[in-house]
C-alpha cells in the first residue's frame, strides 16, 4: 500500500482569490414600445478585491445599465451577477452607488444626509451621526456639516453623495460618471479626493467614465466597451505607480497607454458608423 501523502499537488497550489464582482454572461433586455432593445448583451468580467476598474465605451452601450444591475436596480435578462459570492437580488448595503447628479435629500442637512443610510440599517442617531462626522472629516467638508444641499457647489455636493455612498461600509463602490457633471478643475480635485479617499476605504470600486484620461489616471484596470450592445472590446491594466494624482498624465508610459486606448476606441467608432451607415 502506497504511504499517504502528507498534501496533495492540489492543495499546496495558492488558493485564488475569490472576485469581488462576477459578472456572468450577462444579458439585459428592455420592452419598448413593442419592441425589444438589448441594452447588455453575454457581458462577461471580473474584478478582484480592492481592485479599481473604470470603464469606458460610447454612448448607449450599456455601461449604466450593468452598473444599475450589479447594484440590484435592474433584473438580468439572462446570465448571473455576484457580489463577493453571492447573487444580487436587490440593493443591499455592502454596495454603495454614486450617480452623476448627487440625488442628496434636501431637507436634510448633510450630517444627517450622510447619516441615513445608517439609521435606516438601525444605528441610534448617535452612532450614525458620528460615522457622518467620520466621513464628513474625509471628504474636507468639516465646516459644512450642518450646510443644507443647496447651499454648495457642484463639487461639494458630489463630496456628500460620496460619502453617503461609504456610510454603510460597502464592500463594493459602483460609481457611474460621478464627476460628468463638473468643470475641468473641480474635477481634477475631485479625482485626487477620490484616490486619496480609496486608500483608506480599501472598497472594490467599479467607475464609469466617457473620459479617458480619468479612467487611466484612477484604474488599476480600464475595460474598454464595444458600440452597444456593450461587451467588454479591450481590457488595458494600468500599471502606473501608486500614489498617483493626475499629474502623471504628461509622463510617457501614460501617453502610450492612452493612445492604446484612444486607438481601440477610434476604431470601434469608425466600426459602429460604418455599420449604421449600411443598415
Ligand atoms: N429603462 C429603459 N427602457 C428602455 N430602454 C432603455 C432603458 N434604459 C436604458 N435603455 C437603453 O439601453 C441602452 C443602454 O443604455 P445605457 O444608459 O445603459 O447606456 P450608457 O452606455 O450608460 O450610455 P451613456 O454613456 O449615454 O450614459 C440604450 O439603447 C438605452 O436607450
Amino acid at each position: 500500500m502506497k504511504p499517504a501523502l502528507a498534501s496533495s499537488p492540489a492543495s499546496v497550489e495558492p488558493a485564488r482569490k475569490q472576485p469581488a464582482i462576477q459578472v456572468s454572461n450577462l444579458s439585459i433586455v428592455f420592452d419598448s414600445n413593442r419592441r425589444q432593445i438589448i441594452a447588455v448583451d453575454r457581458l462577461s468580467f471580473d474584478v478582484a478585491p480592492g481592485e479599481f476598474v473604470c470603464i469606458a465605451g460610447p454612448s448607449g452601450c450599456g455601461k449604466s445599465t450593468m452598473l444599475n444591475t450589479i447594484a440590484g436596480l435592474e433584473v438580468p435578462f439572462e446570465g448571473d451577477i455576484l457580489v463577493e459570492g453571492s447573487r444580487v437580488y436587490s440593493p443591499r448595503p455592502d454596495v454603495g452607488m454614486v450617480f452623476q447628479q448627487p440625488h442628496l435629500f434636501p431637507w436634510k442637512s448633510v450630517r444627517r444626509n450622510i447619516a441615513h443610510g445608517p439609521r435606516m440599517l438601525g444605528k441610534s442617531t448617535t452612532e450614525a451621526n458620528a460615522i457622518a462626522d467620520d466621513l464628513i472629516a474625509m471628504v474636507g467638508l468639516k465646516r459644512f456639516a450642518d450646510a443644507y444641499p443647496n447651499t454648495l457647489s457642484g463639487g461639494m455636493q458630489q463630496r456628500v453623495a460620496i460619502a453617503r455612498a461609504l456610510a454603510n461600509r460597502p464592500r463594493v463602490l459602483l460609481m457611474d460618471e460621478p464627476f460628468g457633471a463638473l468643470d475641468a478643475q473641480t474635477r481634477a480635485v475631485m479625482q485626487d479626493n477620490l484616490l486619496e479617499l480609496r486608500d483608506r476605504i480599501k472598497a472594490t470600486i467599479v467607475f464609469v467614465t466617457h473620459d479617458i484620461d480619468e479612467a487611466i489616471v484612477l484604474a488599476d484596470r480600464v475595460l474598454i466597451m464595444s458600440a452597444g450592445p456593450g461587451r467588454v472590446l479591450r481590457e488595458v491594466a494600468v500599471k502606473l505607480p501608486r500614489p498617483r494624482s493626475n499629474s502623471i498624465m504628461v509622463e510617457p508610459t501614460y501617453l502610450a497607454l492612452k493612445k492604446d486606448c484612444l486607438d481601440v476606441i477610434r476604431a470601434e467608432g469608425l466600426r459602429a458608423f460604418n455599420q449604421s451607415d449600411a443598415s
